[in-house]
């Protein structure tokens, strides 16, 4: 038996296991890191869309988002997963949004079954952090295992910096990206091809 961290957090590889990574982006920063992801595990890359896009105004959508939060809006989503039982492992990408989880990604969680299964949660933000989101997950998920999630600085849209993980900036995050992955004893596939 072993009861020390390293023990307690060891995972097992998910070579040959099979790898969604859903994500959603407005700005396409969590776009690029879904991307990394992809590059590294392979597995099926979904975006997140909806019946009703959020206005292209930020402001608009800051109070829009606000407003579902306080009501516990679920927006629907035009994204369907087929067979969700079939994967084993799903990686969720999001901003942060007024400091906590988009509703859309709410509304993920709350429509599929993920019980049992390994989550990996995944940020970016303007450099305030991930707030309530993670913990929000696990409280969404009290039934799936959940892996340490990754976060880094994106765009500030308010500010009018959109795609930022671009560039040196984009090659900095596949390092940081590939650290994470294997500091949470993720395969690395070179060819990407776990599907
Ligand atoms: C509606 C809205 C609310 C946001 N709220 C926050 C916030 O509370 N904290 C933060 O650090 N960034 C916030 N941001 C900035 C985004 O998290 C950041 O730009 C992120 O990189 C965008 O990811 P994307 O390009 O994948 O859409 C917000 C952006 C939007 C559109």
């Amino acid at each position: 038996m072993c009861f020390t961290a390293a023990c307690t957090q060891a995972q097992e590889p998910i070579a040959n296991k099979k790898v969604l990574i859903v994500y959603l982006s407005r700005t396409n920063n969590t776009k690029a890191i879904a991307e990394i992801i992809h590059a590294n595990v392979g597995g099926q890359l979904v975006a997140l869309e909806l019946e009703k896009p959020y206005p292209a105004d930020y402001k608009t959508t800051v109070d829009q988002v606000a407003s579902e939060n306080e009501r516990g809006y679920l927006p629907a989503l035009k994204t369907k997963i087929d067979d969700i039982e079939k994967y084993d492992t799903v990686f969720i990408g999001f901003p942060t949004w007024g400091m906590k989880l988009p509703p859309p990604v709410r509304s993920f969680l709350k429509t599929y079954n993920l019980g049992g299964k390994t989550l990996i949660p995944f940020n970016t933000n303007a450099g305030y952090g991930v707030g309530s989101s993670f913990e929000t997950i696990k409280e969404l998920c009290p039934d799936s295992k959940i892996l340490k999630g990754f976060e880094i600085k994106g765009g500030i849209e308010k500010d009018g910096k959109l795609l930022v993980i671009r560039g040196a900036e984009q090659e900095e995050a596949k390092i940081k990206v590939k650290k994470w992955l294997i500091e949470q004893s993720i395969n690395i596939q070179k060819d990407g091809n776990n599907k």
